[in-house]
């Protein structure tokens, strides 16, 4: 996902982490350019400056009133400053794991169709070291999964290129490497999540590839609950 991040610099991330300790991630929180100077040890107009190039970014939304402004955090601002907490995550940790919880789904049985096509099966091959069962796997993902999975923008995928043949461009998907466990325990490793950018689905479904059709080697059914490790590859 592309954001305009050019004017955004260590400088302003500071300013992004102060506004969403006081609460700007989860709605509005009032402040003035003095405070916040006051916040980052600088001048009332470097505060300012900083302020107006994320909202020139797309990471905050202002509204300025009287005796000051509300500010708010875009999604942008959140993805932004996930990339910096994964950065975090893989200097202290080494890797960097998202864990994805939710509910086995059927969808609307065109995985199989795309996956099988030899533009995509070829990648597949290349990049991801195994041809995948012909379909998705499809996860209902709870609330706060759906929520946790942005996470996955701040990590690097393994990105499957759009093509296109006599009738028609097919578009371009991101995958990440990842592990499922069911409710009993039983884990199977060599699993992808894949993410097509043009999909009739919305983020709470995740589709899962595997060489394996998964439904058999996990004896899972539609309902049954899942977890889904996705491993950060930074
Ligand atoms: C690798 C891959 C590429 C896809 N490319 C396209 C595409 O170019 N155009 C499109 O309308 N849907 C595309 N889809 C999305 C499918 O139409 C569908 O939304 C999704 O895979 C869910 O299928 P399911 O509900 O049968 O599991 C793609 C899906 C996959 C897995
Ligand atoms: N690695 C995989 C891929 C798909 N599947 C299943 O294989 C079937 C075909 O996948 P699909 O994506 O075409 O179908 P739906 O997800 O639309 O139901 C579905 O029942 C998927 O849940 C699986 O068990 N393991
Ligand atoms: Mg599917």
């Amino acid at each position: 996902m592309q954001e305009t991040t050019s004017d955004v610099g260590h400088d302003e991330v500071a300013v992004a982490k102060r506004l969403a300790m006081d609460g700007a991630l989860t709605g509005e929180v009032k402040t003035t350019c003095t405070t916040l100077a006051e916040q980052l040890d600088a001048s009332t107009q470097t505060a300012s400056r900083r302020l107006q190039r994320l909202e020139t970014a797309g990471w905050v939304t202002r509204e300025t009133v009287s005796d000051g402004q509300w500010v708010a955090l875009t999604d942008a601002g959140e993805r932004g400053l996930r990339r910096e907490y994964e950065d975090y995550r893989s200097i202290f940790e080494g890797h960097s794991t998202v864990e994805l919880e939710g509910r086995v789904t059927s969808g609307m049985g065109e995985g199989r169709h795309y996956i099988t096509l030899p533009g995509y099966m070829a990648q597949f091959e290349e990049r991801l070291g195994y041809e995948p069962f012909p379909g998705t796997l499809n996860v209902d993902l709870t609330d706060a999964s759906v929520r946790r999975r942005r996470a996955l923008d701040a990590m690097d995928p393994v990105p499957i290129d759009g093509w296109e043949d006599d009738d028609r461009t097919y578009g371009p998907a991101v995958c990440y490497p990842a592990t499922v466990e069911t409710a009993d325990g039983d884990v199977h490793e060599t699993v992808h999540t894949i993410a097509p950018e043009r999909t009739h689905h919305d983020d709470d479904q995740l589709e899962l590839i595997a060489p394996e059709k998964l439904r058999d080697v996990l004896d899972l059914e539609d309902d049954d609950h899942v977890t889904v490790t996705v491993e950060g590859t930074q």
